[in-house]
């Protein structure tokens, strides 16, 4: 308790700890956790390059494939590897919420919120050279760092990124399209992307940064970025904009890595030292986002992520809020309600430094044990009507 008044954590912060049954003490455990790396795959022979170059040693995380980790000071922006794109932060945790989503070579996938992008690059990594990855994000500054992150990494060429709300976002895949589908009209085709903004977006963007929650006025998607080989160059509008065949078209996984109040992020809440603590209070403790609004969009985010998977596909749904209301309750509630959702072992956990969550075979990363972020999970599978019944 000492140690928590040294951080002077603000008297609302302390009563939603408190009102959410969380022990403040997490947050005075300074360098508890440690930096994690994720090297690109094929890259890894570059391990001692890197030591070299950073000074200090790169352990390697034997629970996560491709993972290291490095003292929580140590800076790795002067390193060639990670100004050539080979190597990027990303918390353990969060890449064990996409290793639960058991990504393969071809698959669609699908990121509901997915800036600033750290998740969405490890599963462009997983995908390889085969496969798509679509993501949103209802923040277009976010985004637009989201496009940057995809292009430095050279991971852009299978995804497409939408400006939308993932609540009703309802654009598929693009899996076989129909021959001919949009024949007989003359609607102009998408070209080769280009960094080249055209006037109407730079001043959107513009409009942007003052409203960070700024999407097209006609509230339709809007594609910010499609890479070369993401299957949307050649579409017409209309097929890139095609109904959802809830049949054969649904993505193959989607990720769900909802909007939350970030409190198991420690290193995100002890940066508000710095910031100032009123920003904590408006960034995250807004009543707007604590009370059942933001719960709500947690579950409408969940119920459109699975609305848009296919059959036998698979979901997973996490934040980076050690909250029952923002995790299990809202999983619980979604299960609730859909007889075709299946909640799923995640097998890999068992080496994983987490821990149950209320709900049996959700998981979370609980920051005093993990040595990770903190971080819920849980993975869902859409099921066949036949095995619904
Ligand atoms: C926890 S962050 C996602 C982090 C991201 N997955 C990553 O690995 O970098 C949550 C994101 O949800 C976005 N968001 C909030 N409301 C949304 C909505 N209705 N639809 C889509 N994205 C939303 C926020 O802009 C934010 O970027």
């Amino acid at each position: 308790m000492g140690e928590t008044s040294k951080l002077q954590l603000p008297e609302t912060f302390l009563s939603f700890l408190e009102a959410n049954g969380l022990d403040p003490s997490i947050y005075t455990h300074r360098d508890s956790i440690p930096r994690y790396v994720r090297l690109k795959p094929g890259f890894e022979d570059l391990v001692g390059e890197i030591e070299y170059e950073i000074n200090c040693k790169l352990e390697k995380v034997n629970w996560l494939p491709g993972f290291y980790s490095i003292p929580p000071d140590v800076q790795i922006a002067r390193s060639m590897a990670y100004q050539q794109g080979k190597m990027y932060g990303i918390d353990a945790a969060s890449g064990a919420a996409v290793s639960a989503l058991g990504i393969s070579p071809g698959d669609h996938v699908l990121d509901l919120c997915a800036a600033p992008g750290a998740k969405l690059c490890m599963m462009l990594d997983l995908l390889g050279e085969k496969g798509t990855a679509t993501g949103v994000d209802v923040a277009r500054h976010r985004l637009a760092a989201c496009r940057t992150m995809l292009r430095k990494y050279g991971l852009g060429q299978r995804s497409r990124l939408f400006l939308a709300d993932g609540t009703t976002f309802s654009v598929p895949p693009i899996t076989n399209l129909p021959c001919g589908s949009c024949a007989d009209d003359h609607e102009e085709t998408f070209k080769e992307w280009t960094s080249r903004r055209p006037y109407k977006e730079r001043k959107q963007e513009a409009k942007a940064k003052n409203n960070n929650f700024f999407l097209p006025q006609n509230g339709q998607p809007e594609i910010i970025f499609y890479g070369q080989s993401s299957g949307v160059i050649g579409l017409k509008k209309k097929e890139l904009y095609r109904p959802l065949d809830q049949k054969d078209c649904g993505y193959d996984k989607v990720l769900v890595d909802a909007e939350c109040t970030h409190d198991g992020s420690i290193k995100h809440i002890q940066k508000f030292e710095q910031w100032g603590w009123t920003t904590l209070e408006r960034r995250v403790l807004d009543a707007e986002r604590t009370d059942r609004n933001l719960t709500a969009l947690q579950l409408n985010l969940l119920r459109n992520g699975f609305r848009l998977l296919k059959q036998g596909g698979t979901l997973v749904y996490s934040t980076c809020s050690l909250t029952l209301a923002q995790n299990e309750d809202v999983v619980d509630q979604f299960l609730d309600e859909n007889s075709s959702a299946e909640l799923q072992e995640i097998e890999t956990a068992k080496d994983w430094p987490c821990t149950s969550g209320r709900t049996p075979k959700t998981v979370r990363f609980d920051p005093s044990t993990s040595a990770t972020s903190g971080l819920f999970v849980a993975k869902i599978r859409k099921l066949a009507p036949k095995e619904a019944a």
